[in-house]
């Protein structure tokens, strides 16, 4: 079973703005609203590729309840605990003329440590060597950016497999725990470097120093439109990027870590588990807002997916 952890889940908003501008008056030409939030992006997927999961975390107020009664008539099992105040609402502006995706995100609910613990005790429900727990997005204000590495340690200890998909603070304690898997895109890669990555064999190099320092056993950087490099003992593979019409690349890093995880709960081959992380990010980009794609869609994509093998003095630029 998968379980997806969402303490700071969100209604996105996206609004389409043709030529958006700062400093001037805008108008919107369409507006949708999907229930989102990283591990609940990751349920909504998991879903559409026909597998099953459960999603927990915190909700609130109206937009909490819209967001319950989403996942119930989704059919997608869910235990979240409810608190005082208003899940947030994310605003993304999607721009077709200049073809640029902005993120506005709000902050989120505070919460208790009363209700931090009432979670944990969630996630760490029935765990056993099969479960796969994703952790992934950000958490409310007021709660420690140890948290994923405290929860990790809990669910290593009960045997199961952890994903880690998170930024900053949380992502560089995270790995401390030594998850399973970890996810981060370049950005996040080179938060957590402080550095700029200009190559493919750095990347490499250095998701070949996370999984030695923290015991990771595989690191997967996703790339927008150039792909991603999967690194596992074996070795890298730069997966391409396929070129397809973008109506929102929201949620394509959630979609990646949704086929992730169920190629680990079924056992997938590395190449197999590639195909369809690669396949799932992209059928994302092609859907408006964070609508989940169909199955069709991604299985259609997974045929068009290529991968190189990459050496260590391969000279890639990245050029991102
Ligand atoms: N513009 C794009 N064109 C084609 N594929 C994309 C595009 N953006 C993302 N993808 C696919 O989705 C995956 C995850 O996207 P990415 O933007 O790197 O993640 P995140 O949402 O975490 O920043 C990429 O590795 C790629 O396969
Ligand atoms: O918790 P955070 O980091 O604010 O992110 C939440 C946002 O991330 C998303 O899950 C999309 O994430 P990705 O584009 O990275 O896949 C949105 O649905 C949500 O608004």
């Amino acid at each position: 079973m998968i379980t997806t952890v969402t303490l700071n889940p969100a209604i996105d908003k996206t609004v389409e703005i043709n030529s958006f501008a700062v400093n001037s008056v805008n108008r919107i030409s369409s507006v949708r609203l999907d229930v989102g939030g990283k591990g609940i992006n990751v349920s909504k997927v998991l879903l559409n590729l026909d597998g099953r999961s459960r999603a927990v975390g915190i909700l609130a107020g109206k937009a909490g309840e819209y967001i319950r009664q989403y996942l119930d008539e989704a059919g997608i099992e869910n235990d979240f605990i409810f608190v005082p105040g208003e899940t947030r609402t994310n605003l993304k502006v999607v721009d077709q003329t200049k073809h640029t995706n902005t993120d506005i995100n709000e902050i989120g609910l505070e919460v208790t440590a009363g209700d931090m613990e009432r979670v944990k005790e969630k996630v760490l429900r029935d765990l056993d060597a099969h479960s796969v727990v994703v952790f992934s997005g950000s958490v409310p204000r007021n709660v420690n950016a140890d948290v994923y590495r405290q929860w990790i340690e809990a669910v290593n200890k009960a045997g199961a497999r952890t994903i880690l998909d998170a930024d900053g603070e949380l992502f560089k304690q995270g790995i401390e725990a030594g998850p399973y898997l970890i996810k981060p895109n370049i950005h996040e890669l080179e938060n957590w470097l402080d550095r700029k990555i200009n190559t493919m064999p750095e990347i490499a190099a250095t998701a070949r120093r996370l999984m030695q320092q923290y015991g990771i056993a595989v690191v997967v950087v996703s790339l927008g439109e150039k792909g991603a490099l999967f690194v596992n003992q074996d070795g890298a593979i730069w997966a391409h990027g396929i070129c397809v019409e973008v109506k929102s690349t929201v949620g394509a890093g959630d979609s990646m870590v949704a086929a992730l995880a169920y190629a680990l709960d079924a056992g997938y081959s590395w190449e197999k588990a590639i195909s369809l992380a690669v396949a799932a990010g992209t059928a994302n980009v092609m859907t408006a807002g964070t609508e989940p794609s169909s199955l069709a869609a991604v299985q259609e994509l997974e045929k068009q997916v290529t991968w190189e093998y990459l050496l260590d003095d391969t000279k890639i630029e990245v050029g991102m």
